[in-house]
This record gives structure tokens, sequence and C-alpha cells, in this order.
């Protein structure tokens, strides 16, 4: 039988840095809510969350790795809400929130979660923010404490 590590999602004692761009706020919003109620429902105490608002996706590798720095956190998470409108400047934006928290995520020493929509549609967008496609804040939550839980274990 292989040996196989993997993180449990008990939240208790963890603190937790949430960056959330403001743009498409209708959106991001709710996402904040998903992760927040998601932390707190898996044992996080709720003074335990700190949330810091960017202006948008572009800037959220910025606020990330600011969190990072404070060697405070357990996890930092990164929302935000990118949705496509009449120019390639939804690539440009996505494509640069992408690269900057995978980049912070491979050079921090604790997870860096990537919780960002990027959609085609606002439709896409609001059934990803707590309507019939899940909560993409809720699952960002779920993955940054299972690992937390196993990054304490590697
Ligand atoms: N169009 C969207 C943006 N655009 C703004 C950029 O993220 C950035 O704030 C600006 O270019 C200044 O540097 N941001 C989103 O989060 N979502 C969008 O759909
Ligand atoms: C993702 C964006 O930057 C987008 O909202 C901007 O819209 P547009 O391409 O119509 O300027």
């Amino acid at each position: 039988m292989p040996h196989v590590l993997e993180g449990d999602l008990n939240g208790a004692g963890h603190k937790y840095g949430i960056v959330v761009s403001r743009f498409n706020d209708f959106i991001t919003g709710r996402l904040v809510d998903g992760a927040v109620d998601c932390l707190v429902r898996h044992g996080v105490q709720d003074g335990d969350i700190d949330v810091v608002r960017v202006p948008g996706a572009f800037e959220i590798p910025m606020g990330a790795r600011k969190l990072v720095a404070r060697n405070k956190y357990d996890a930092v998470l990164c929302l935000g809400a990118v949705i496509r409108g009449g120019t390639p400047h939804f690539e440009f934006v996505a494509g640069e929130a992408s690269k900057g928290v995978g980049a912070l995520a491979l050079e921090a020493a604790i997870p860096v979660l990537f919780g960002v929509l990027t959609t085609n549609t606002i439709e896409q967008a609001v059934e990803r923010a707590g309507v019939k496609s899940g909560n993409k804040g809720w699952e960002t939550a779920m993955a940054a404490i299972e690992m937390v839980n196993l990054y304490r274990q590697m």
C-alpha cells in the first residue's frame, strides 16, 4: 500500500489572508462571502481572517505578495472576477492575474490559492458566485484549508 499524504479539512487554529478585487464587486463580494462562510464552517475563527481589497484583478498579485510578506497567515486566497468585454483587454488582465498568483505561489512558503473567475459573460460569473455552478470563493477556501494541512505534513 503506498504511503499517501493529503491534508484534512479542519481549519481550527488557521489564519487566512484574502485579497479580493473590487472590479465587478457585485460578483467578488459574493466570492468573499463564500470563502469566509467556508472557512468559519470548517473551524477558522472570524478574527483570524483578514480581507484586503484591491482595485482590479491586475493588482491581486501585488496585494497577495504584501499579505504573504506579513508572515502571519497560514495561506493567502486570491479572489476576483475578470469578465470578457469587447476588446482583448480580458486576455491581458486575466493572464497577468493568473501568472502573478502562480509565480507567487511557487515562491511563497505558504499556499497561495487562485480563485479568480475568468468568464466570457456576466451570467457565467453569476453562476459561479453562489448560484447553480457553486461558489468559487468557497471552493478556493476548501483548497486552502487542505493545502495548509498538507504543508504541515511535508
Ligand atoms: N476589466 C476588468 C478589470 N480591469 C481592471 C484591471 O484589473 C486593473 O485594475 C486596471 O487595468 C488598472 O491596473 N479588472 C477586473 O478585476 N475584472 C475585469 O473584468
Ligand atoms: C476584462 C476587461 O478588462 C474588460 O472588462 C474590459 O472591457 P472592454 O474590453 O470592453 O474594454
